[in-house]
């Protein structure tokens, strides 16, 4: 909840400028209350000099009363803008801030929950709220201190109702704070089930399995629908007893005022500024109790969103790395996903700088893993990572990536241009952009479209094919001249034509350090790589070049032998 109170105070001027207004609308509606008052005692008094001031004063009333009120909405959407904006641009900040691991605990419709059913909830319940509690306070306390001014039974006699009517319904709200926190959980998952069914459309429609589907969204559907009912319900419960103490104070006061008046204690000008006032206690107290336990309602939902931006990694960049010189050292590295077991077991290698390396095994020996590892996508491992003797994990991000990078198997498009995709909305000229298609094998393509580089890819690049995707992120990651580059089975969707003409380009960059996850042995390229690293079972169990690895008639010369046709003729 503390963290909620950093936002509401953010905006410290704009937060107090909008208590002063709402003090000025109270005080303005007690002065409306004195006038009604006065009016009534100038007309029963037969006090006729007193007309035309007392018409002045009203018109100039009405005046205030407009621009107090008017002001009030400006500084309040003013302040509602700004505090919902920064809390909702610094919540996303910290979920993109994340590393790998903490962001793949949660399923990201819960992210995007947060980001719009959260935060909605929290405007309405908290930050409105807020400054109706403290809007409700001050006229409840001028009014207080002009009744008692008036008379001092009165007072106590709201005092006695005021509090019953706040400690009973009151008792009720652990339980609103529950019901609240469940209908976000429902409102989480809602979003997540939607998500997912709409990015597995395709399997949807060609399973055929919608009706099973709308059955799946039909429940989460209902659940959402039971827990707001469950909070409807008992928030008018809680409205109920408000209203049965706020109606028994309104009618005491009316009672208590009229016996004075009857006694000619006091004025029918003044019994009527009683019972006005007691409209600006009674209406606080009906309505702060529902206020506050709506506010405290958001305490848990605040909590969940702090537990969820919740960062295990602590950043520990410290150290520059200008330029890649030397070489990539793994020692004795290794790394698990689950407790059960491991992903990666004491890995030890040497990457040296220009040179190529093919990285091979069956399928779930650890590859992918492993070059995640180099890309720090995760932190938590045992051994040893550097990058010219410099500890990867200290290495400031930015010198890091601008060093270093990686296309995966599946690749994001932005729903946006070709050139953006490839530029990642850097400054790259137009020809750069276009020499960089040449050398990733799409000028054909972008030559075909009528907007050439400025054609848009559509969302997640559903306009291109999967072999265009893989293209577009390999000139990507060249437009920046990147010195390592990492491919994942990044030419799995290319025929093998292209993939066997863009790996030998790759393979010809002289300054380019380039490791490659490939599940295709290729005789002829495999040729011409350095080193090929052979994994099994989270291990290297064999590394060296590709006649050496074949000469040695192990493990790596079975998984050849399987795949190719060739053997004979090696
Ligand atoms: N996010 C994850 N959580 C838990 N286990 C994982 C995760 N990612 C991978 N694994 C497991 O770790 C092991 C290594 O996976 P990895 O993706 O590195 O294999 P791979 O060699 O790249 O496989 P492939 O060739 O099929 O892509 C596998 O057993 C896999 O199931």
């Amino acid at each position: 909840m503390k963290m909620m109170w950093r936002y509401v105070l953010k905006y410290k001027l704009q937060f107090i400028a909008r208590i002063v207004t709402i003090s000025l609308v109270a005080l303005a509606s007690i002065c409306f209350d004195f006038l009604m008052g006065f009016i009534v005692d100038i007309f029963s008094q037969g006090q006729v000099d007193k007309f035309l001031p007392i018409t002045i004063m009203s018109i100039s009333l009405i005046v205030i009363m407009f621009l107090t009120e008017y002001i009030d909405g400006l500084v309040m959407s003013n302040y509602i803008k700004n505090t919902v904006n920064y809390l909702r641009t610094d919540i996303f900040s910290k979920i993109i801030n994340k590393d790998i691991r903490d962001f793949s605990l949660d399923n990201s419709g819960k992210y995007i929950s947060i980001l719009y059913n959260d935060i909605k909830i929290i405007e309405e319940s908290f930050f409105n709220n807020i400054f109706q509690v403290i809007s409700s306070f001050i006229s409840f306390i001028i009014s207080l201190i002009v009744l008692f001014s008036i008379s001092p039974l009165i007072v106590v006699f709201i005092t006695v109702f005021g509090i019953l009517g706040f400690i009973i319904p009151n008792s009720l709200s652990k339980k609103l704070i529950l019901e609240k926190n469940k209908y976000s959980t429902t409102l989480e998952e809602i979003t997540s089930v939607t998500k997912d069914l709409f990015s597995g459309f395709e399997v949807i429609k060609g399973f055929n399995i919608s009706s099973k589907i709308n059955s799946v969204f039909k429940k989460s559907s209902i659940n959402v629908e039971n827990s707001k009912k469950k909070c409807s319900i008992l928030e008018s419960i809680i409205r109920g007893f408000s209203l049965s103490f706020s109606v028994t104070i309104y009618l005491g006061v009316l009672l208590v005022g009229g016996y004075l008046m009857y006694k000619q204690n006091i004025s029918v000008g003044t019994a009527i500024i009683i019972i006005q006032l007691s409209t600006h206690i009674v209406g606080p107290v009906k309505t702060s109790i529902s206020l506050i336990n709506q506010i405290k309602s958001v305490s848990l939902i605040a909590d969940k969103i702090e537990n969820i931006l919740e960062n295990s990694n602590c950043n520990n960049e410290s150290t520059s790395l200008e330029n890649f010189d030397q070489s990539i050292k793994i020692k004795n590295l290794s790394f698990s996903y689950t407790e059960e077991r491991r992903a990666l077991e004491n890995i030890n290698l040497t990457l040296e700088k220009d040179k190529k390396y093919a990285i091979v095994g069956e399928s779930g020996c650890g590859k992918s893993t492993l070059i995640k590892l180099l890309m720090r996508y995760y932190n938590d491992y045992d051994g040893e990572i550097t990058i010219d003797n410099k500890d990867i994990k200290s290495i400031y991000s930015s010198n890091l990536y601008k060093n270093i990078s990686m296309i995966q198997q599946n690749v994001f498009m932005f729903d946006d241009t070709i050139k953006e995709n490839i530029r990642l909305f850097s400054n790259h000229t137009d020809e750069k952009v276009l020499d960089t298609c040449k050398r990733a094998g799409i000028i054909n393509l972008i030559e075909r479209l009528p907007n050439g580089i400025d054609s848009l890819v559509g969302e997640n690049g559903n306009k291109l094919s999967g072999g265009e995707k893989q293209r577009i992120a390999i000139a990507r990651s060249l437009i920046n001249d990147t010195k390592i580059l990492i491919l994942d089975e990044s030419t799995s969707a290319l025929d093998n034509e292209t993939a066997y003409n863009l790996e030998n380009s790759l393979l010809s960059l002289e300054d380019l350090t380039l490791i490659v996850v490939t599940h295709k042995l290729i005789k002829s390229i495999l040729l011409k790589y350095d080193e090929i690293i052979v994994m099994k079972e989270g291990k290297v169990i064999e590394k060296g070049s590709f006649e050496s690895l074949i000469n040695l008639k192990g493990y790596f010369y079975s998984l050849y032998y399987i795949q190719s046709d060739e053997l004979d003729s090696i």
